[in-house]
């Protein structure tokens, strides 16, 4: 099987939500610091930016058309170049303290976004979920810095990782998707890395980017780390699955408080890397609004 490669001769600052576009056979991430939604065609090789006026925590594509985009004040609809079109609700959390983070899409077509506490005193971040009538809803609290949303397939669980408090939970979901208690999956010690980005196989595992920990885990339904991929660079922020077969790891990294030092001995952070691997990913469906 080929090796880790990277993506294209790119490194961005703080790049996350790596979204794989079946329709396009194109990724999409969103640069979080710099206020950016990026699109990387594979056939072509055609990359092009779209700007945002706040940071850009995470978004999904629409079925309509566009992207559904959490920005740090609030979530809004957009059209394809970006333009925002309509308002969908303010951030529950207070803005000047707490942007969007990590967020995504559940298997009916919501989306879910979460928060980072940065004032870091307590956990006062939370997660949110815009229903497909563009509802919101907060759904969790207790968060430091809300990551690693992923949902099974099986539509039984929602998985989420609080980075700094270096801990994966699951949560139950019943009939109609609603999250019941969360309980720990897997909670890791200094050294290992901390669980950020992730994503779920078709198997039921799931797919971790280890901050802090020069590489990529996968977990089985037990939360028993089943394998692990090494990475050239420290701090790995988001999986996503795409390509033809829904068979290669797209990895994001990031650069964000890296010194000068860093960046040099370690050139590749903030790069994407791609990688292939046995089992299929989850797709990720779109935003679906009625
Ligand atoms: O998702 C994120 O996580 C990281 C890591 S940590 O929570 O600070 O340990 C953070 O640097 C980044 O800003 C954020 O987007």
């Amino acid at each position: 099987m080929a090796e880790l490669q990277t993506l294209f001769d790119y490194t961005g600052h703080l790049p996350e939500c790596p979204t794989w576009s079946e329709t396009e056979q194109a990724l999409y991430w969103a640069d979080i610091l710099q206020g950016e939604i990026h699109r990387y065609r594979l056939a072509s090789g055609e990359h092009s930016v779209l700007s945002f006026p706040e940071e850009v925590g995470c978004f999904a594509l629409r079925e309509k058309g566009g992207f559904i985009v959490a920005m740090r004040q609030a979530i809004w609809l957009t059209d394809e170049r970006g333009l925002l079109r309509q308002k969908v609700c303010d951030n529950p959390s207070n803005p000047q303290l707490a942007r969007f983070n990590d967020g995504g899409t559940d298997q009916l077509g919501r989306f879910y976004a979460g928060t980072f506490w940065d004032p870091g005193d307590y956990n006062g971040a939370l997660l949110m979920r815009v229903d497909n009538d563009l509802t919101p809803k907060v759904v969790q609290c207790d968060i430091h810095g809300a990551n690693g949303l992923a949902f099974s397939r099986d539509k039984q669980w929602m998985f989420t990782s609080d980075t700094p408090n270096g801990v994966i939970y699951r949560t139950p979901l019943d009939e109609q998707g609603e999250p019941g208690r969360r309980e720990i999956f897997r909670q890791f010690k200094a050294g290992e890395g901390s669980p950020d980005g992730a994503a779920m196989d078709v198997e039921g595992c799931y797919w971790s980017a280890m901050f802090d920990g020069w590489r990529i885990a996968r977990f089985s339904p037990q939360g028993e780390q089943l394998e692990e991929h090494r990475l050239p660079v420290r701090c790995p922020t988001m999986v996503c699955f795409g390509g033809d077969d829904m068979k290669t790891l797209f990895i994001t990294t990031t650069r964000e408080n890296m010194d000068a030092e860093e960046i040099a001995q370690y050139p590749l952070s903030g790069a994407i890397f791609t990688l292939p691997v046995a089992v299929a990913g989850v797709k990720k469906p779109l935003f679906k609004e009625r």
